[in-house]
């Protein structure tokens, strides 16, 4: 764990045991943090460049801040964000003339975005739910104002790796229910071997809130275990009720702040979590690249994820996102810089989310494996399709977690 946070990666042995590569999952922390350096770079163009200075962080950094260098092309951002009523509308019934009531192909292609908004499309082509004007009007602005003045004291993200500082590009703070979970987090909970020290409890809006996102996440967990798994509970999902006992609250000054692409910690969350994020003020794309189609639960809809191109949905004020098991296993998402936005009336060009998350008493830090250096472990999971592909990873070892 301590080599991981602050040294230059291992190196292991593949699997015919010939030669040294580094661990699989260096390249997308390395991304990350060109991600946060670099936001106005293409995720493909980041690990173009990378690939090409053979995975050195610091040399793909330093070719692009130069000014002599050749100048990648910046992002193709829209003027707006882009809107369309439904997926169905676009689908012909051949026989009738009529809309197609039946589930369209994935249309999204590799190198192209496929933007969806209508609750329906986004539940059936992502794994994710969506509710429209969640809040009445006036409680989503009250809630809105009181943490656009509690975002005054937030702080970017930092953490250290390969000697060098990341820091995140948009600001957030840490809300949990009562003093005694603030005190343990300040005390046993740790997050990429450091410790978030500005933790606060919940105020009495979020605290409201919560209680109504905690009833509807658990009718919407049973509601796509019905549509999605012929009303079996697959044996992954947590079979306790959900339960929204800790939220992060993140702050998008501005156009340009984002959050580059990840999948959220599963350690404390424990595996398949499902998570509930509430967007407020101005209008911004949530993205979501697909990234295995090996665990059971991946249907044939999407048989090879590298073929598949990201999917955006904006996420307008006083929308709750709920995305659902399998989102941070198969699929990674982002929040991209965008070159305008359409002011929202309270915020102007600020969004704020909150991702009310259930921290699993099966999964409190004392439950966590250490590294011999004393460090607990991360959560992880083999789901990455290209290794398998490459014949760097086995199939067998899919779906397996692990910590790290
Ligand atoms: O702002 C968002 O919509 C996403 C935030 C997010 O991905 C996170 O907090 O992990
Ligand atoms: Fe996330």
């Amino acid at each position: 764990m301590d080599a991981f946070v602050t040294k230059k990666p291992k190196k292991r042995k593949t699997s015919d045991g010939t030669a040294d590569e580094p661990l699989e999952e260096s390249t997308d922390v390395k991304l990350a943090i060109l991600a946060s350096l670099h936001p106005e770079i293409e995720q493909e163009m980041l690990l173009d460049i990378l690939l090409a200075h053979e995975g050195d962080v610091q040399a793909t950094s330093e070719i692009l801040k130069s000014p002599s260098a050749p100048r990648p092309v910046k992002k193709t951002t829209k003027n707006t964000i882009a809107g369309q009523t439904s997926l169905r509308s676009f689908t012909i019934d051949q026989s009738s003339g009529e809309p197609s009531s039946k589930k369209p192909k994935l249309l999204s292609k590799k190198g192209q975005t496929l933007y969806l908004y209508d609750p329906q499309d986004i539940s059936e082509h992502t794994p994710c739910s969506i509710i429209h004007n969640f809040l009445p009007a006036q409680e989503a602005n009250e809630l809105l104002s009181e943490l656009l003045e509690e975002s005054k004291t937030f702080q970017k993200a930092s953490f250290k790796l390969f000697d060098t500082i990341v820091s995140s590009p948009h600001t957030s703070g840490f809300y949990v229910g009562s003093q005694k979970e603030l005190q343990e987090q300040k005390d046993d909970y740790h997050y990429n071997g450091g410790r978030i020290t500005d933790v606060r409890t919940l105020t009495p809006k979020l605290e409201a809130v919560r209680a109504r996102v905690q009833e509807t996440v658990n009718s919407a967990i049973q509601e796509r275990i019905r549509t999605h798994h012929g009303s079996q509970k697959p044996r992954c999902q947590p079979s306790e009720p959900w339960c929204a006992n800790a939220a992060f609250v993140n702050c998008y000054n501005g156009p340009q702040e984002s959050v580059g692409w990840h999948t959220d910690q599963l350690t404390y969350l424990g595996p398949h979590p499902t998570i509930a994020s509430f967007s407020l003020g101005v209008t911004r794309e949530f993205r979501l690249r697909r990234t295995s189609s090996f665990l059971p639960s991946s249907s044939d809809d999407h048989p090879n994820p590298n073929l598949t191109g990201q999917i955006s949905l904006p996420l307008p004020h006083n929308s709750l996102l709920i995305m659902h098991s399998t989102t941070q296993e198969e699929w990674k998402h982002s929040v991209s810089p965008s070159q305008t936005l359409t002011p929202h009336p309270v915020s102007g060009n600020t969004r704020i989310n909150v991702t009310y998350r259930h921290y699993r008493s099966q999964f409190h830090p004392k439950y966590t494996p250490k590294c011999h250096c004393g460090v607990p472990g991360v959560l992880r999971v083999v789901t990455n399709d290209a290794k398998v592909a490459e014949g760097r990873e086995r199939k067998e070892n899919w779906g397996r977690y692990f910590y790290m």
